[in-house]
């Protein structure tokens, strides 16, 4: 029998799951997905996966005899669709009813009883583990938890997309097959696969409970999952590897994607702090896009619609902050809809670091944006403090920052801008170093938001290169604020920010005409080699 762990069910009788059901019935009704009446399901099952592809009953409740009577009932529906019955931890119940094989947590049962050709699945929260799973014959592993869960409270750790693709990194070598599990849903199902992803090895599959066990369709949801799995989820990055010249390239295409931001005139949808709102809302109307402004988390069903970009900027973050900011990053994730964010004060005190915790394992950024604390918070360094919303002191050389830059964005598959005197933005593969601005954009409060907002409106306008999009933006933005700065009229931070709106605009009209003579010979980029 094959081992496809693309969807995998992981049983539950539990009455708060069940909710006074046959669990036969909600295996069986997974197991066919949603297939036409009809159309012969074993002969359909035969020809393409719609329905769960491997099921673990797993009954920590009934005593051995029950767990007989049900796995041999649970392994006569199981072989009607050619997918195999795994049993959670009892290798004496898995041999009673000649189940397809087991799965075992660390510490569980020795695998002495089984036949050799049985499905040996073991449980890794970390490194360590799967390497001993490996190490003692497993041939897929459990991988989790990925996020937290009512199902199973006792959890040992959550470690989230980054904690499996570090795990699936170390161990790419190896032959051994990977499903992920804990908090799975329709939701986030996609992003786990992709945010889980290392350059080499990849999960093979999802493993579920509730979402699908406790679903009022148990098969319209496997179906959906089984859909969800098999495509790309819609924020997906388009890949790039860095040119010959990369950076000369980029600037040739840069007064292109500024032109064609205007034509676009997108709208950005701010959840932004209530320093800044006044002067980034006027930021945005300059360039010619269209800003809202809206805390409201279910706003954004509505606001998602017109297809613009969002920016989550927890600067001045209440207790009511980050469910609002998961309800609106669901929808704009949902829709494929470009969202940034900007992890303001991250690490100033203890609710800004967990909430940036909450925020990048609750959905997908197109673009994390901040200062070097900011971005450290964000990679999950240690220790880091910043008084207020300063970075603070910088501790790292400009190749680390670029580093800093290149391995979040690499690990959460996105594109990480770190802001500065110089700027990195990096996709991952390629870094950019931006030495354009002027000093008096460190004497205005909210010139630093603004690129947030900026960047999504450039990344709405140009969806297959997320890099070139953020690195147009800033461009546009910081020769603007030199070109203001050089006004004669303009002696100090209060005479430089109307000055800068007008030089934004003057841009903006300039692009607007088709005229590209702004951007001539002003870039100051270089590419960082690693
Ligand atoms: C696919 C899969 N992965 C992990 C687990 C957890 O197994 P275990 O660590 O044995 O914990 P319990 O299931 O016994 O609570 C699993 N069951 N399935
Ligand atoms: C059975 C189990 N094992 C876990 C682990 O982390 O090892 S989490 C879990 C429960 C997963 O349930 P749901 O899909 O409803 O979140």
């Amino acid at each position: 029998m094959p081992l496809d762990l693309s969807l995998y069910l992981v049983t539950d009788s539990t009455p708060a799951i069940l909710k006074g059901r046959d669990l036969c019935w909600v295996v069986e009704e997974a197991l066919k997905g949603g297939k036409t009446a009809g159309i012969d399901i074993l002969a359909l099952c035969l020809l393409i996966s719609v329905g769960v592809t491997v099921v673990q009953y797993r009954d920590k409740t009934n005593d051995t005899g029950v767990l007989v009577e049900t796995a041999r009932k649970l392994h006569q529906i199981t072989q009607k669709y050619n997918v195999p019955l795994l049993i959670n931890d009892r290798v004496d119940v898995a041999v009673a009813v000649g189940a397809e094989g087991v799965h075992l947590g660390q510490d569980d049962m020795s695998l002495k009883l089984l036949p050799a050709n049985a499905i040996v699945g073991i449980s890794a929260s970390c490194l360590e583990e799967a390497k001993k799973a490996i190490a003692d014959g497993a041939d897929y592993l459990g991988v989790g938890t990925m996020f937290a869960t009512p199902t199973k409270t006792n959890t040992k750790s959550v470690i989230g997309t980054a904690g499996t693709q570090a795990i699936l990194d170390a161990i790419s070598d190896a032959s051994v097959g990977t499903v992920s599990i804990g908090g799975i849903n329709h939701g986030n199902a996609q992003r786990v696969i992709y945010q889980s992803q290392s350059p080499k090895k990849g999960l093979d599959g999802v493993a579920i409970v509730s979402a699908i066990m406790a679903a009022d369709d148990p098969k319209a949801s496997a179906e959906k999952f089984i859909q969800l799995i098999k495509t790309p989820p819609p924020f997906a990055l388009t890949p790039k590897t860095a040119r010959a010249n990369e950076a000369d390239a980029l600037v040739q295409e840069v007064p292109h994607i500024v032109r064609k931001m205007v034509e676009v005139h997108p709208l950005v949808h701010n959840m932004i702090n209530f320093v800044v709102a006044n002067f980034v809302a006027n930021v945005t109307l300059s360039i010619g896009a269209s800003p809202i402004m809206s805390p409201y988390g279910d706003e954004a069903t509505d606001l998602c619609q017109f297809d613009g970009a969002l920016l989550i900027n927890m600067g001045t973050l209440t207790s009511e902050s980050v469910s609002n900011y998961l309800k609106a990053i669901k929808a704009y994730n949902e829709r494929g809809n470009p969202v940034v964010y900007d992890p303001v004060g991250a690490g100033a005190t203890h609710i800004r670091r967990t909430a940036v915790t909450q925020l990048m394992s609750g959905g997908y950024f197109d673009l994390i944006k901040g200062n070097e604390g900011e971005i450290r918070q964000a990679w999950g360094s240690s220790g880091v403090r910043q008084r207020g919303v300063d970075s603070g002191p910088s501790t790292l050389d400009k190749q680390q920052k670029a580093a800093l830059a290149r391995d979040l964005a690499r690990r959460e598959r996105n594109v990480v801008l770190l802001t500065g005197a110089t700027d990195y933005v990096s996709d991952g593969e390629r870094v950019i170093a931006v030495d354009n601005g002027h000093p008096y954009l460190g004497q205005v409060t909210g010139t630093g938001c603004a690129i947030g907002t900026i960047s999504g409106c450039f990344l709405t306008a140009h969806r297959s290169d997320k890099l070139l999009a953020v690195l147009s933006g800033i461009l546009m933005y910081e020769i603007a604020a030199e070109n203001a700065a050089a006004k004669e009229y303009v002696r100090g931070p209060g005479s430089f920010v109307p000055a800068f709106l007008d030089e934004l605009y003057v841009i903006r009209t300039a692009a607007g005409k088709g005229d590209d003579s702004w951007f001539a010979g002003r870039a100051k980029i270089q590419e960082v080699k690693l």
